[in-house]
């Protein structure tokens, strides 16, 4: 069996955890309701999802950015009210300050407000470190306009590992790579956040994507959006050669985001 029932995590084993969440842009027509999801330290979740269904939303008022109309969040045991300084986000655009070249970029994740101080060395080597991590050794004095968008998104990933967050927001942030560029990235993501111990949230409407990256995978839809199932991953890394289990899974997530259709019809 590949993929089993979700266990229970203990409350030390928490990082992020959203309690009966409502969202509404406006007062008379909620986005999502009853949003209850937690993530678990250095667990990788994706939030799965048809186009429109919330996902979006719901990781800006996990992240802070964002108040829920009724429901709580908290990130390690603490109210949430603002983004968290030990939280990165990335999103579909790398967003780099075109005046800064790669170091710069990467680097300037540690000036941002409430950022726990650190001393010049450190914050060298922990910029050198991401960099290198990253795949742009080399690169290190390179502008934003000579980066491909791949190169540009490993910036982005850069710029949020050194800054060494317990948890990263990411808001389908390969969705914009050709092919291959984002089946490179995916599996960077997962090898470099194993490596610095990194919780993840990825929203992505991409099944393969989050069969390949996540250790639970929650799929969202309805209207308003709610989280519709949940599946635990237990194939072993990397899945591309995992034919049967794969396939299987795929179908069944295929049916339940086709069951929502009808449902939403
Ligand atoms: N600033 C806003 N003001 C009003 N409505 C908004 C705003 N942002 C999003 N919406 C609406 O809220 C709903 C959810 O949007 P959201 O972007 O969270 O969905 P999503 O699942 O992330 O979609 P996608 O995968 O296409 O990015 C949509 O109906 C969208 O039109």
């Amino acid at each position: 069996m590949t993929v089993t029932d979700v266990k229970a995590a203990t409350q030390d084993d928490i990082a992020l955890e959203g309690r009966k969440l409502r969202f509404g842009y406006s007062d008379s027509k909620a986005v999502f309701d009853d949003v209850s999801l937690t993530v678990n330290k250095r667990e990788i979740v994706c939030l799965l999802g048809g186009s429109g269904c919330g996902k979006s939303t719901l990781l800006r008022v996990l992240a802070g950015l964002a108040q829920a109309n009724s429901g709580s969040v908290s990130f390690l045991g603490k109210p949430v009210l603002e983004p968290h300084p030990r939280t990165a986000l990335i999103f579909q655009q790398a967003s780099l300050l075109p005046w800064l070249d790669v170091v710069g970029n990467a680097g300037f994740g540690l000036d941002f407000a409430r950022q726990p101080e650190i001393d010049k060395t450190t914050r060298k080597q922990r910029i050198a470190q991401a960099v290198d991590a990253v795949g742009l050794r080399g690169h290190e004095h390179v502008f934003p306009a000579q980066l491909s968008g791949g190169m540009a998104q490993r910036v982005a990933l850069a710029r949020a590992l050194a800054r060494e967050p317990e948890l990263l927001f990411a808001d389908e942030p390969f969705s914009a790579l050709d092919a291959i560029t984002r089946s490179e990235m995916q599996a960077l993501l997962v090898d470099l956040v194993h490596r610095w111990h990194t919780a993840v949230l990825l929203v992505t409407h991409d099944i393969d994507e989050a069969i390949l990256v996540a250790d639970r995978i929650l799929l969202m839809g309805g209207q308003p959006g709610h989280i519709v199932h949940e599946w635990q991953m237990n194939i072993p890394r990397p899945r591309e050669d995992y034919g049967n289990d794969v396939s299987q899974l795929r179908l069944e997530i295929l049916a339940a985001l086709r069951d929502l259709r009808v449902i939403s019809d």
